[in-house]
């Protein structure tokens, strides 16, 4: 545990009048996104400490009870997940792990430690077979195993513990990690023919833009327990959001829409996950970005990273 980071500039030690935030899985693409704005709480009474997956195994009871028991948190934000979406239909069983008794154990210490829970979920839970945007009383259906056992997860943290927050999001994108955005950003300068599927349509949604989110319900104190959607603003097809990042290398020529069948894959992809985004709006006055907005920020810090 000595590896644990404690930011904010101060050791939680000294800072017994403060309460903490412990967040799990701070390796990811929103965990790194929360480690830069932490900024956002500094004038705030938390204090916040990330563990990453060497840290602390979600899967592990032990390591999660022994994380609750050294920091007793205030809150307890899981950005640890399995997000492999083809590889889960061969790994299922790692899937589930991660996803659902990763998070039965993150809510069954919540409990125990009266933590407030704030739980990352996914746009794959639903069927996607409709074209009316989805609101959170939308029954699930998933299409492939990554949705499976991230509804799992929904579920188990919703029969364990009521004090519970749980933002369903969808096609996270950020200067981190793998995902989407960044596979177009290297094949976008390829110069070579790429063929993107323009018949799942959904809304892409920076990652930093979802841990400004997080940070702005902890500070709200109160906020309402239950389940809440949340992406940028906006639709698009995958090969919309692929477009954004072509044109930004004037190479738009060199991208074709096709149909899903065209572009086969391990698991099934729902067809339209556009969220309703009522429910958030009516409890945090913000505004959200539409996700075009945000693209051309992100493939900026990726070509300054190259140079
Ligand atoms: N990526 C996306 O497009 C979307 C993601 N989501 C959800 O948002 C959340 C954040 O996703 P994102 O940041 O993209 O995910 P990433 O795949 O970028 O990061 C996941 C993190 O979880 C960690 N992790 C995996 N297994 C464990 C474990 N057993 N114990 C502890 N940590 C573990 C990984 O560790 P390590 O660093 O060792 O690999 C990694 O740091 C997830 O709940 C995901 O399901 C929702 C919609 C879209
Ligand atoms: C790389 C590539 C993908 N595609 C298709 C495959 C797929 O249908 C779609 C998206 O591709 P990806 O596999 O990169 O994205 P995928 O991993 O399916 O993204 C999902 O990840 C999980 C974690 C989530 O929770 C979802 O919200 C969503 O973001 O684009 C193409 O058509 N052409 C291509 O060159």
């Amino acid at each position: 545990m000595e590896s644990i980071n404690n930011y904010l500039g101060v050791s939680t030690s000294r800072l017994s009048s403060k309460k903490t935030i412990v967040v799990l899985g701070a390796n990811g693409q929103l965990g790194r996104c929360l480690q830069d704005r932490t900024f956002l709480l500094a004038s705030s009474n938390y204090t916040i400490v990330f563990t990453n997956s060497a840290e602390v195994d979600i899967t592990d009871e032990q390591q999660v009870k022994r994380i609750f028991e050294k920091y007793q948190p205030a809150y307890c934000i899981n950005a640890a997940a399995y997000t492999a979406v083809d590889k889960a239909e061969e790994e299922k069983e790692k899937a589930f792990a991660v996803n659902e008794s990763g998070a039965k154990n993150m809510a069954t210490y919540c409990k125990k430690f009266h933590t407030i829970c704030i739980h990352i979920s996914t746009d794959f839970v639903f069927k996607g077979n409709t074209c009316i945007p989805l609101t959170e009383d939308e029954v699930p259906a998933p299409v492939n195993s990554y949705g499976a056992s991230k509804y799992a997860g929904e579920k188990a943290i919703q029969q364990i513990y009521p004090k519970h927050i749980i933002l369903r999001t969808s096609w996270l994108f950020s200067e981190y990690r793998s995902n989407f955005l960044k596979t177009m950003n290297l094949l976008a300068r390829e110069k070579k023919v790429t063929k993107v599927v323009s018949d799942q349509i959904g809304t892409p949604t920076y990652a930093g833009d979802l841990a400004e989110l997080i940070f702005k319900i902890i500070e709200t104190e109160k906020f309402p327990f239950g389940i809440y959607h949340f992406s940028n603003e906006g639709v698009a097809s995958w090969y919309d959001f692929a477009y954004e990042v072509f044109k930004f290398y004037k190479t738009e020529k060199n991208l074709q829409p096709i149909p899903s069948e065209a572009y086969p894959t391990p698991a099934k992809r729902p067809h339209f996950t556009v969220f309703n985004k009522r429910k958030i709006k009516q409890q945090l006055q913000f505004s959200i970005a539409h996700w075009r907005e945000n693209i051309p920020h992100v493939l900026e810090i990726l070509s300054k990273a190259k140079t």
